[in-house]
């Protein structure tokens, strides 16, 4: 067991340990030899250009790709390396996606239920206990969309839809929270109030929290810390107040700031 990994029991104050991290994606090398911590309770928003290797780095975290060098520990579990630590983890880590994940044809508040899917039998013909359709309307309500709790979740707008995402993950009280995105696609006024009531609910309840955002002024105004990727690399990573002008033309070169994708990941030889 590596320096780092056996930290993570000794050193309460860390949540998450990703250690040499190597990962492919089909052929390509996405991420190199990457090796950052995440302190318990600190909000990381994590930033770079378009396929540098963001939500494979959540993605990795949350156990749903493996490492194939390298490895990711998790305070009071240690490392996901096997399927008992990575069952765990599931109970620990909740994740909002980039593209919500919701079950059009149920209401708003059965997809929040959906973030409990592990707690009963997939095909459980029986109605939701009613103590835990109270935590769903509760986590509704932290996302301001109590009121549209029985509206189907294709009738809601995209931002709605998001907050049902966001709700979903918090019903689940999760330890460790990912967002992929998860201010995407509300438009700028809301997406500043959800991020407000989003800042407030993690500082409440003390959670560890990891954010893929493109917006960089968001990713300011939400995170303790950034974390910039370039070329499956970190090119910056320290407080979000220093992410300055220089950081961000470091990691965004004028091309891709144009939208073009001048990241090439190294080919497997
Ligand atoms: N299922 C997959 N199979 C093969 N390659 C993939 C797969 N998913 C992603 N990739 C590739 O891996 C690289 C990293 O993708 P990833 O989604 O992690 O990037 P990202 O930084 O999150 O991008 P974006 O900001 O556009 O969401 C990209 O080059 C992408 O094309």
């Amino acid at each position: 067991m590596t320096a780092s990994v056996r930290r993570i029991g000794e050193e309460q104050k860390l949540a998450i340990v990703v250690e040499q991290l190597t990962l492919r994606r089909g052929k390509v090398e996405v991420l190199r030899d990457l090796s950052l911590s995440f302190r318990e309770c600190s909000v990381t928003a994590v930033v770079g250009p378009s396929g540098v290797g963001k939500t494979t780095l959540v993605s990795a975290i949350n156990g749903l790709l493996l490492p194939e060098k390298g490895r990711i520990a998790v305070s009071g579990i240690g490392a996901l390396d096997n399927p008992a630590a990575l069952k765990a983890a599931r109970h620990r880590i909740a994740t909002i996606f980039q593209d919500h994940a919701l079950i059009g044809r149920l209401s708003a508040i059965d997809n929040v239920l959906l973030g409990l899917a592990d707690m009963r039998h997939p095909l459980s013909p029986l109605p939701w206990p009613g103590e835990l359709r109270l935590r769903a309307a509760e986590a509704l309500e932290q996302v301001g969309l109590l009121d549209k709790a029985a509206v189907r979740a294709d009738q809601l707008s995209g931002g709605e839809r998001q907050r049902v995402g966001i709700a979903r993950a918090l019903i689940r009280k999760p330890v460790i929270l990912l967002g992929d995105e998860p201010f995407a696609s509300v438009d700028p006024v809301l997406a500043q109030r959800l991020a407000e009531n989003f800042k407030s609910l993690i500082t409440k309840h003390g959670i560890t929290v990891i954010l893929v955002l493109h917006q960089l002024q968001m990713a300011r105004a939400l995170a303790d810390r950034i974390v910039g990727l370039s070329g499956g690399r970190i090119a910056f990573d320290g407080p979000a107040a220093e992410f300055d002008a220089d950081a961000e033309a470091r990691i965004f070169s004028p091309a891709q700031k144009a939208g073009s994708r001048a990241f090439q990941p190294q080919e497997e030889m």
